[in-house]
């Protein structure tokens, strides 16, 4: 008897690319997770369910076995301090990069080489920190949630670290990228104690996803 697999995700972006990987490997959800209130959503293939959850606690899920499996964007995964998750595939969904932004005015003249101290208004103090840290930049970072292209417009930041994809908000809010941090993707994350409980379902499922995802 095949057991059971719960796979934790979330709405949006993640939900709408994951979801041809899934049909490729032949699993739908049984209802659209856009239109329903339902947070478990059963697929037409009998031993599998999805929880949909916010993307940034999805590791959370996955790392104390309340879902088995989960697809979660690397700046979330290297965000989050000691997780201990098996990361099988990267996906290649999701496909951005994390990057340094300011006003256009000030990179005109800027040298990012000789950066010594910056402000920084992110949602990834942890990524933010330790790229610096490396270049031997000083940092005074603020955390904020969401539409971090406004901190240097209203003179909360200098700069700012951010997902980038192609380029849109950030030329209409005046901004410019001006240093590549790392290339992001969505990766599945595996519950080790899972791995080991349910081997054989997992081991398939992490075959067929392999077969659909895009070279
Ligand atoms: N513009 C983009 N293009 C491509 N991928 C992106 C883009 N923005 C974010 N991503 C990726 O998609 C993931 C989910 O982003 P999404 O916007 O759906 O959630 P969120 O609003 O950032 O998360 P939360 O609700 O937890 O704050 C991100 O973690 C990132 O890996
Ligand atoms: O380069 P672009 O194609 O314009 O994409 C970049 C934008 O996408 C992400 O925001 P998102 O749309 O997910 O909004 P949110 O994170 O504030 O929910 C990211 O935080 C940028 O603001």
């Amino acid at each position: 008897m095949s057991q059971i697999l719960t796979i934790a995700l979330s709405k949006g972006r993640i939900l709408e690319e994951a979801m041809p990987l899934f049909a490729k490997a032949g699993i739908a959800l049984a209802e659209d997770p856009e239109r329903s209130r339902k947070l478990i959503i059963p697929s037409t293939q009998g031993n599998i369910r999805f929880l949909i959850i916010r993307a940034s606690d999805v590791p959370t899920y996955v790392s104390w076995g309340a879902a088995d499996l989960g697809i979660a964007g690397k700046d979330v995964l290297l965000e989050q301090e000691g997780l201990d998750l098996y990361e099988p595939l990267d996906l290649r969904i999701g496909l951005c990069r994390m990057s340094v932004a300011e006003p256009a005015a000030l990179a005109e003249h800027d040298r990012p080489a000789r950066w010594e101290r910056v402000r920084i208004a992110t949602k990834y103090p942890r990524i933010t920190r330790q790229f610096f840290q490396s270049r031997g930049v000083q940092t005074e970072i603020i955390k904020l949630y969401g539409s971090m292209e406004l901190a240097p417009l209203v003179g909360l930041a200098d700069r700012i670290v951010d997902l980038v994809s192609t380029g849109r908000t950030l030329k209409e809010n005046g901004l410019v990228e001006v240093e590549e941090i790392m290339p992001i993707s969505s990766r599945l994350v595996v519950n080790r104690a899972a791995m080991k409980r349910k081997q054989r379902c997992i081991d398939d499922l992490i075959l067929q996803l392999q077969e659909s995802i895009q070279p």
